[in-house]
């Protein structure tokens, strides 16, 4: 039996388990909120075009509108200017959108510290557990954050110092982003980083180091709690916007039970 004919078996028979990482994306979905002065992105919308009525007798459908960074979606290089000369979302080679994952579990911290921010001896302290970072991998990132996503201002935690969501820290960010063979950072919050990091040095570490480094972000995932701490595929799902900066994306895991 071939590789694949063994895989479909094995998804019907239950040996691998298909599980969803995506949220739902609706007009609830929670959206980035940058302060003044910049600019921001537009949250989801279904506009009705016709729905089996004389606008349209035998069909439904709809326009959407939706920025490229809304909901769990997919960050290319070129979504930052230290990866301004990288790939857009549509040049994303497909094969690196199937990979192996890995999870990292900080939910017991970020539930007592929403500001916590995972440093490398975290990383070296999971690695003497579950092995080394995956080649050419993501590094799932646990923080238990998803269990907020339904409620938009417990998902972004914004007070009058603002967002205060758990990340990574800027040394943390730069060596996972240029020391290891990770192919990205995918995380439940609203953005790869924390919710401080408007404030760091660089700004926004996750984006600049990785997005600088020809590695990708997932953001908005779900389901992290079913996924063991090694041996996952992910599957990633980008649309391939030309010229885009990110996408909307469906994000799958295989695990085997
Ligand atoms: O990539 C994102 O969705 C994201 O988090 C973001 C987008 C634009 C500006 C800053 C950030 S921090
Ligand atoms: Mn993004």
């Amino acid at each position: 039996m071939s590789v694949l004919a063994q895989l479909l078996s094995a998804v019907r028979d239950g040996g691998v388990e298909v599980v969803d990482l995506t949220a739902p994306l609706s007009e609830r979905t929670p959206i980035l909120k940058l302060p003044e002065p910049f600019a921001n992105t537009t949250p989801f919308r279904l506009r009705e075009i016709s729905r089996y009525d004389d606008r349209g007798p035998a069909w439904y459908w709809n326009d959407f509108e939706a920025g490229e960074h809304v909901g769990t979606h997919f960050d290319a290089p070129v979504h930052w200017v230290t990866g301004r000369d990288g790939e857009d979302v549509a040049q994303v080679p497909p094969g690196r959108l199937v990979a192996p994952a890995v999870v990292l579990d900080a939910s017991a911290r970020a539930a007592t510290d929403p500001d916590f921010l995972l440093e490398i001896e975290h990383v070296r302290d999971w690695e003497a557990e579950h092995g080394p970072l995956p080649d050419g991998g993501w590094l799932l990132y646990r923080t238990g954050w998803d269990a907020r996503a339904g409620d938009q201002d417990a998902f972004l935690n914004a007070d009058d110092t603002g967002p205060h969501t758990p990340g990574i820290s800027p040394e943390c960010a730069r060596w996972l982003a240029e020391e290891t063979r990770l192919v990205g950072l995918g995380v439940e919050t609203v953005g790869t980083d924390a919710g401080a990091a408007h404030g760091f040095e660089p700004p926004f570490p996750c984006h600049s180091y990785f997005l600088g480094a020809g590695k990708y972000g997932l953001t908005q995932l779900r389901n992290l709690d079913r996924l063991p701490a090694r041996g996952a595929v992910l599957l990633a799902s980008p649309l391939p916007i030309v010229g885009g900066s990110g996408s909307p994306a469906r994000v799958l895991a295989l695990v085997e039970r």
